[in-house]
Parts: structure tokens; sequence; C-alpha cells
């Protein structure tokens, strides 16, 4: 195993909040990954990396080992699924919620006069889930963004998203209706380098812990 640690993340608001919280365990990027096109950004520390990959990417580069450390959030972290990963820590940042959503006079019964209702998501575990636990049966469609559109064109009847200010779906006539869980970015560790690389991975690990309660004072 390298020496090196290597740490996955994405660019955009993850990169711009945790990068207070890296810099207090001594980590700070040596370039601004909006203005790169770099995908591996060096440190002022020789022996770790930042690799910047989509954030629904960085479970499975922290599970196959290709980075020690990522930071996720936990909508991702839910539809990954969590295999071969350690979550030790709460970093406390991009946070929202995951709800349900659609439009004001939307029904939450599962059903519509002739058919299941439709959900249109990019979160499909999580919606399936939530409505298996209401003992509703419901048709999900994948999507891969602007979830918010589905409702307004007769795609879908409801919508599974992230919630933050409650602009977005005011902005599209949209309501929050239900909600499923509280969202936010997440330390992971590959298992095998939690072993092989324990002393730096917790070292780094109780700095950010640090940061992260110092942030919350
Ligand atoms: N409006 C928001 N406010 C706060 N946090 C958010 C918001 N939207 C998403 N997040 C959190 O930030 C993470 C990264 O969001 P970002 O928009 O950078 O990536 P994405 O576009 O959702 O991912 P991908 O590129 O893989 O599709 C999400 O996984 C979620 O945990
Ligand atoms: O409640 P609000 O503050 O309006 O935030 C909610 C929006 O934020 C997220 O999208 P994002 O901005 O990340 O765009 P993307 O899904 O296209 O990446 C989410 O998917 C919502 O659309």
């Amino acid at each position: 195993m390298s020496n090196t640690l290597t740490i996955a993340l994405s660019k955009g608001r993850i990169f711009e909040q945790a990068m207070p919280l890296l810099a207090a365990g001594g980590i700070r990027a040596a370039e601004d990954p909006e203005k790169s096109r770099k995908l591996i950004l060096d440190t002022n520390d020789p022996r770790v990396k930042l690799v910047i990959i989509r954030a629904s990417d960085v479970p499975t580069y922290v599970e196959y080992g290709a980075a020690d450390l990522g930071i996720a959030g936990k909508d991702v972290l839910l539809e990954h699924g969590g295999e071969g990963l350690y979550e030790p820590l709460d970093l406390g940042i991009a946070r929202c919620r995951m709800m349900v959503a659609g439009k004001p006079d939307a029904q939450l019964d599962g059903r519509t006069d002739r058919r299941r209702q439709r959900i249109a998501t990019k979160y499909v575990r999580c919606a399936e889930r939530h409505f298996a636990a209401k003992g509703q049966q419901v048709e999900i469609i994948k999507l891969y963004g602007s979830m918010e559109l589905a409702p307004l064109v007769g795609l879908s009847d409801l919508i599974v998203d992230l919630v933050e200010s409650g602009n977005t779906l005011k902005a599209n006539g949209l309501v929050p209706l239900e909600h499923i869980c509280e969202i936010s970015s997440r330390l992971v560790v590959n298992k095998a380098s939690w072993k092989m690389k324990h002393a730096r991975v917790t070292a780094l690990l109780e700095a950010l812990r640090g940061a992260v309660t110092q942030q919350a004072a």
C-alpha cells in the first residue's frame, strides 16, 4: 500500500465547505478545482492528494480503495448502501433535507384514480424504502436531475428530492409534503485503509472532528 492518503470529493458546495475543515487538519489544496481541469490535486502535504469526482461516485472510489477517504452526502451514501466503507464522522456540511414534494393539491395516498402514483427521483432506493414503509406501492421513475420539472409536465405525481431553502420548489410552484430524512456530508473511509494507514487516518479524523466541533460552537 502506498504512503499517499487520497481523499475523494466533489467540487462545488462539498469542496467549498470541506476546505476549511481540511485546513484545520493541515491540508490545503494547491489548486482551485473550479479553475483547473485536473482531477488529481496536490496539496501542501506531498503525502496527501485530492481526487475530484462526481458526488455520487465518491462511495465507489472509496469502496474499491481508489481513494482512502471520501466526503459524501448522506443521500449519496444511502443510495450506495455503504458497503466496504466506514462512516466515522458527520462533517455537518452541505446540510439539507430529503423530502417528498409535489403540487399543492397532490395526493399522498399512493394512488391516483386509475394507477399507482408515479414518483420521479434520483434517489430510487430512498424513495422505495420511504413508500414501502408507508405500505404504498408506487412507481419510481429514475431521473438524474431537475426533478422539479417532472410534476409540471405530467411525468410524475410527486418527486423525492433535496430541499435546503425551498426556493427551487417555490420557483416551480411545488411544495414540500413529507420529510424523509436530514442530510449532511460524512467522512467515509476504505476498510483496508482504516487498518493499513490507521495512524494517519485517525490523526486526520481527530483533526476533522475538532474542526467540526469548533465550527458547531
Ligand atoms: N441545495 C442543497 N443544499 C445543501 N446541500 C445540498 C443541496 N443539494 C445537494 N446537497 C448536498 O450536497 C451534495 C453534493 O451536491 P452537488 O450538487 O455538488 O452534487 P450533485 O449534482 O447532487 O451530484 P452528481 O454530480 O453526482 O449528480 C449532495 O449529495 C447533497 O448531500
Ligand atoms: O431548496 P433549495 O435551496 O432551492 O435547494 C434545492 C435544490 O438543490 C439541489 O439541486 P442543486 O442546486 O444541487 O442542482 P443539481 O441537482 O442540478 O446539482 C436539489 O436537487 C434541489 O434542486
